[in-house]
């Protein structure tokens, strides 16, 4: 049988397991793997684009077929997900703007095999591209069976990402932090600047997460109701969202609380961040309201702690800046130098 002919029943399997998924970033793995078995390639990446088709994230699917003592062929599948500063190779870079141009496959011939950049698209809107390079490119069947899937993964993709959105502002829920943060959390906190720098990161920067709460949000309901503090909601989920970057993650942590995970080189670089988000909020006249305010306790993600811990700090330090009297973004360590906060260790006497 010749490697260009597809096998349905696996391909089926893997369409079943796909769909089975809970999740949308397992979904993408799961995209990934799939595209591999299917193709027979084994390095096969998706990059994912914002609406103005910057990457904001890459995941690469790598898998070797080793032979075991037995002489029996073993396959071994290994995932690397890069949140920020993806460096896209420039061959990548290329059929990416004429797949942006075009939302169809584009080829390149380089080194004896075709470097293949298909689009993915989610309701009509191209959002990342999936690169992979192949011997003798793809077949006519082959490019049918490509879109049949990337059609079931799109459908698909958008009904998961819908049961991980909060109903009321659209940003990502309680649900989707709490299934995706363990996941993500090795790769966040091992990426501080401390850490050598890899193959495709500067590793310049820290990761750092913020708890955000809107300041006395229960004067806004008892005096205007709940429909006007539902407004008020919408308009500073938006405005906080509109402040981060697109590959940052924001998401409504609980009733009038937010969660945020960013980037930046340094504490003077997150608490400028953290003020342009606060200035933003206190500046913008809302409806029936008037001037709204928002505290912001911000934390570095350490690699000797956990998401857990993390949270804590961040919750922390937002309390802190609400007892010093609200409208305020603080940050746990530089609190914590000025002794104005005792430090945080799980466990011990201090967090209880
Ligand atoms: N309208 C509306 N209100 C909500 C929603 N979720 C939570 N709330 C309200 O948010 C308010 C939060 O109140 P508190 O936790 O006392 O905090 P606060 O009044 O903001 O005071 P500080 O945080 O100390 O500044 C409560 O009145 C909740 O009913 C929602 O989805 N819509």
């Amino acid at each position: 049988m010749s490697s260009n002919v597809i096998k349905l029943p696996p391909l089926l399997e893997r369409l079943g397991s796909m769909t089975a998924i809970r999740d949308t970033e397992l979904l993408e793995q799961s995209l990934l793997k799939t595209l591999g078995a299917v193709l027979g390639v084994n390095d096969v990446s998706l990059y994912k684009t914002d609406e103005y088709q910057r990457c904001v994230g890459m995941l690469n699917q790598h898998r070797s077929v080793v032979l075991d003592r037995e002489g029996v062929e073993r396959v071994t599948e290994r995932i690397e997900t890069v949140y920020q500063n993806v460096e896209v190779p420039a061959p990548e870079l290329a059929l990416m703007e004429n797949v942006r141009l075009t939302h169809k496959p584009s080829t390149w011939q380089i080194d004896g095999s075709t470097l293949v950049v298909l689009p993915l698209m989610n309701a009509r809107r191209l959002c990342g591209h999936i690169a992979f390079r192949k011997a003798n490119g793809l077949s006519d069947t082959e490019h049918a069976i490509v879109h049949g899937v990337l059609e079931v993964y799109a459908n698909y993709y958008s009904l998961l990402d819908d049961s991980q959105r909060d109903q009321l502002t659209g940003l990502y829920n309680r649900h989707a932090l709490d299934t995706g943060i363990e996941r993500m959390w090795p790769l966040l906190a091992q990426h501080g600047k401390s850490q050598a720098p890899s193959r495709r990161r500067t590793a310049e920067y820290d990761y750092w997460l913020a708890m955000l709460d809107i300041d006395h949000f229960k004067v806004v309901n008892d005096t205007h109701g709940h429909v006007v503090g539902d407004e008020i909601l919408l308009l500073v989920s938006r405005m906080v969202a509109d402040c981060f970057r697109k590959s940052d993650l924001v998401y409504r942590y609980g009733g009038e609380e937010f969660l945020a995970i960013t980037s930046a080189a340094s504490e003077a670089d997150v608490l400028d961040v953290m003020e342009r988000v606060r200035l933003r909020i206190e500046g913008h006249r809302f409806p029936q309201v008037g001037k709204v305010t928002i505290s912001i306790g911000v934390a570095r993600i350490d690699a000797q702690y956990s998401a857990h811990e993390i949270i804590a700090r961040a919750d922390r330090t937002l309390y802190q800046a609400k007892r010093d009297g609200r409208n305020r973004a603080y940050c746990y360590d530089l609190l914590q130098s000025e002794g104005a906060l005792p430090s945080l260790h799980f466990g011990s006497a201090e967090l209880f």
